[in-house]
């Protein structure tokens, strides 16, 4: 089977998915199961930015790191520690491992078995139902932009010249940087200097704000600790005004002080991936966001094409790309009204210890709901399985709005991003604190931090009343 587009001529199928990513396979993996004829493109490599060159390639890393840090960890245990000794392109090979483990589950193999024409080709747009890749010309029924994003690169002088990793060269790195400087303290950014420094590098990191800025302050502050603490260095309000290469990499601040590295990785914010598109021949509005979607992620101008995932504009998560493909699906397939909600979508950084959360922030709850908000939370100090496993930096913390509905919630610690889904079942099913309160959670289980943290907003009106205890005296005279 060819695997450009070159011998195709013009293809008309139900639906034309432009961007074989999180977002993209989904949509394509669903509409062709359920009957439709679906036609993808993918320019670059099967699997997209997760699985190349994010969310698989930084986990796997993570986990190597944390391996070497427990080995250095053992002494609170009674386990003599041992100093790890890393080989980096062992390292290297372990992320290439479980790359290549998941690869045939996102492969053109599996996806043209599955009955799915793919296009190996750059898409381009050249009217408004009408799309080129490679020699075929493809004029489908509907469209589905899901080309993603890829890393911006700040105007910084001397940085263009100046050698630089981003996440899609990141993990390819051969050799293991003696000093990593790393520009921007948001998710890729933190994730990646402790991996880097569990496995042994000097890392800098430099954030123009707040290190971890789009987390609840209080989870981020807890998470800046313990990376601190492992030795990362985070400086914050830094803003750099030049860069240059030579031996290393040198930044200097403004104010003239200078900050070297051997290596520099720019983790600054995504850009969405619509250059060469042709969105303009193709009449679709767009902005610095992505595509300019309606709430059903239609394509405000051009009917005919819906976007999903980061070129949404909405977040950038592949938990995220799979519910958009969900309602694409639905929309396009069997024209069903649909709304993309955000409010339900869980966020997590996957730091030791992890950021969860779900929901607004906590001030945003204050100020859309006053009086009948409250907060209620639980340290991890005092779930017993946290103690067991010395792991009691943390807490769990729930926003309950009026009628004691849950809105949202963060939880920073151990297992943080397993504890947030009952929080976003709560929250996507309009669930109350007496709910999460009620659950039946297995002991000893970081899961009992949810419960009793909802469980801590009914303990004053239970546990102080006078009411409540006249009336357990009163019934108690009845035998
Ligand atoms: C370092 C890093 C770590 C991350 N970790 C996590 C995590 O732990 N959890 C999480 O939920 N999210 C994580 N993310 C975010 C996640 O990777 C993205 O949100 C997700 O990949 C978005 O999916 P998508 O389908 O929108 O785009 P992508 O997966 O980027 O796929 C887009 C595809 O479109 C192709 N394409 C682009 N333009 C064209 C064109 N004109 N023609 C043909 N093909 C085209 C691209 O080659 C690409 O394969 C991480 C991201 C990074 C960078
Ligand atoms: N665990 C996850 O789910 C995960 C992990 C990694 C990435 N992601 C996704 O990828 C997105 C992109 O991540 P990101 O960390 O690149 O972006 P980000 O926008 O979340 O954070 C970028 C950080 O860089 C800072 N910054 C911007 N310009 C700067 C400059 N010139 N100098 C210094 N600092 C500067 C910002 O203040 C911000 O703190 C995330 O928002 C997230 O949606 C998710």
């Amino acid at each position: 089977m060819a695997r450009d587009g070159a011998s195709r001529g013009t293809l008309t199928p139900d639906l034309c998915v432009i961007g074989a990513g999180s977002g993209g396979l989904s949509v394509a993996a669903g509409a062709v199961q359920m009957g439709a004829s679906v036609v993808l493109i993918e320019a670059g490599e099967m699997g997209g930015d997760c699985l190349n060159a994010g969310c698989v390639p930084s986990k796997a890393l993570l986990a190597a790191a944390k391996h070497a840090h427990m080995m250095g960890a053992g002494a609170p245990f009674g386990v003599r520690p041992q100093p790890a000794e890393v080989d980096w392109s062992a390292v290297r090979a372990h992320v290439r491992g479980v790359i290549d483990a998941i690869a045939p589950h996102d492969s053109q193999e599996r996806f043209e078995g599955l009955g799915v024409t793919v296009l190996r080709a750059f898409a381009r747009f050249v009217d408004d139902r009408t799309v080129e890749a490679g020699g075929a010309t493809v004029r489908p029924r509907r469209f589905v932009i899901a080309t993603g994003s890829r890393p911006r690169v700040p105007p910084i002088p001397g940085l263009a010249e100046t050698p630089h990793l981003t996440n899609e060269t990141l993990f390819a790195l051969a050799e293991k940087p003696a000093h990593l400087l790393i520009l921007g303290g948001g998710p890729i950014g933190m994730e990646m200097a402790q991996a880097h420094r569990r496995l042994g590098c000097a890392v800098t990191v430099l954030e123009a704000g707040r290190a971890l800025g789009r987390e609840d302050p209080e989870a981020a502050a807890v998470a800046l600790v313990a990376l601190r603490a492992e030795g990362v260095a985070i400086r914050e309000n830094a803003k750099v005004a030049a860069a240059a290469g030579g031996d290393g990499v040198t930044l200097t601040l403004e104010g003239g002080e200078t900050v070297a590295g051997s290596h520099l990785l720019v983790a600054v914010g995504r850009a969405p991936a619509l250059d060469g598109l042709g969105l303009d021949a193709a009449n679709i509005a767009h902005d610095d966001r992505g595509v300019t979607v309606d709430a059903g992620l239609r394509s405000v101008s051009n009917r005919r094409v819906y976007a999903v995932g980061d070129v949404a504009g909405r977040g950038q998560f592949t938990h995220l790309a799979g519910h958009h493909a969900g309602l694409v699906i639905r929309s396009a397939l069997f024209r069903l009204p649909v709304k993309a909600r955000g409010d339900h979508i869980p966020r997590v950084t996957f730091t030791d210890p992890e950021i969860a959360a779900v929901g607004p922030s906590e001030a945003e709850a204050r100020a859309a709901h006053g009086d009948r908000f409250s907060v209620a939370r639980l340290d991890l100090a005092e779930v017993d399985r946290a103690r067991a496993e010395r792991a009691t930096e943390g807490f769990a913390k729930l926003l309950i709005g009026p009628g004691g509905r849950v809105l949202g919630g963060t939880v920073v610690g151990r297992g943080a991003g397993e504890l947030i889904g009952v929080v976003a079942l709560a929250v996507s099913k309009g669930l109350k604190a007496g709910d999460l309160a009620g659950m039946v959670a297995p002991y000893p289980t970081y899961g009992e931090a949810a419960k009793r943290a909802a469980g801590a907003h009914f303990a004053p009106k239970l546990f102080g009343n006078p009411w409540v205890k006249r009336a357990v005296r009163l019934l108690a005279r009845f035998g």
